[in-house]
């Protein structure tokens, strides 16, 4: 048990690198400061769910993670071999196809309403399959339980003019994040009940 607990936190270390790395990229795609994305506080919550799927006789009747795209900033996703994460692509399901040692960065909500649409949080789903047990290991920048956390978060100013006037109405990240929980996964998009 101990031995495990000290791998993922050291696993969270280097997520964090990772994530801390992503968001500088991220800042400069954006034409923004390299630190812009750590200054406003993307990185500062680490939330690491580990997903265990059993094997299911008939695939063809269950869903392992229903339609979805995640409440985050960003999402860092270790996946193992068996596969079954598909993304959504021109209203078409489409498998990602495990890489070994390969990670899979997905934009988050939040990401998407900071950056006014520049980034598109995917909408995901995971279906299930009856060969072996599936692991993964999602995880989540987003500061949902930091009840502390005042900040406000709307798109981005310094992206806005008058040819990209802000899309979003500004919120907390709790604020979004309990209504996202609020309407569950599998229905309508909560981004858009926070859209001008
Ligand atoms: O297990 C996976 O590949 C994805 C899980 C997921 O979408 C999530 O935890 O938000
Ligand atoms: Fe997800």
């Amino acid at each position: 048990m101990l031995i495990c607990s000290n791998t993922m936190f050291e696993y969270a270390k280097q997520v964090m690198n990772l994530g801390n790395t992503l968001f500088e990229l991220l800042s400069e795609a954006l034409g923004l400061d390299p630190s812009y994305l750590t200054d406003i506080d993307c990185n500062q919550g680490q939330i690491l769910l580990c997903h265990y799927f059993p094997p299911c006789p008939q695939p063809e009747l269950a869903i392992g993670t229903s339609r979805h795209s995640d409440s985050t900033f960003m999402t860092i996703l270790l996946q193992d071999e068996i596969g079954g994460l598909q993304i959504l692509h021109e209203d078409r399901w489409v498998d990602v196809t495990p890489t070994p040692g390969a990670f899979i960065v997905n934009i988050g909500d939040l990401l998407q309403m900071i950056s006014n649409d520049a980034f598109i949080s995917v909408e995901h789903r995971v279906v299930v399959k009856n060969i072996a047990p599936r692991v993964s290991i999602a995880c989540f920048f987003s500061s949902h339980f930091h009840p502390a956390s005042t900040r406000m978060y709307g798109p981005i100013k310094e992206l806005l003019s008058d040819d990209n006037p802000p899309l979003y109405r500004e919120t907390l990240v709790r604020d979004y994040v309990k209504h996202y929980n609020s309407i569950g996964l599998d229905a309508k998009n909560a981004m858009s009940d926070f859209r001008l």
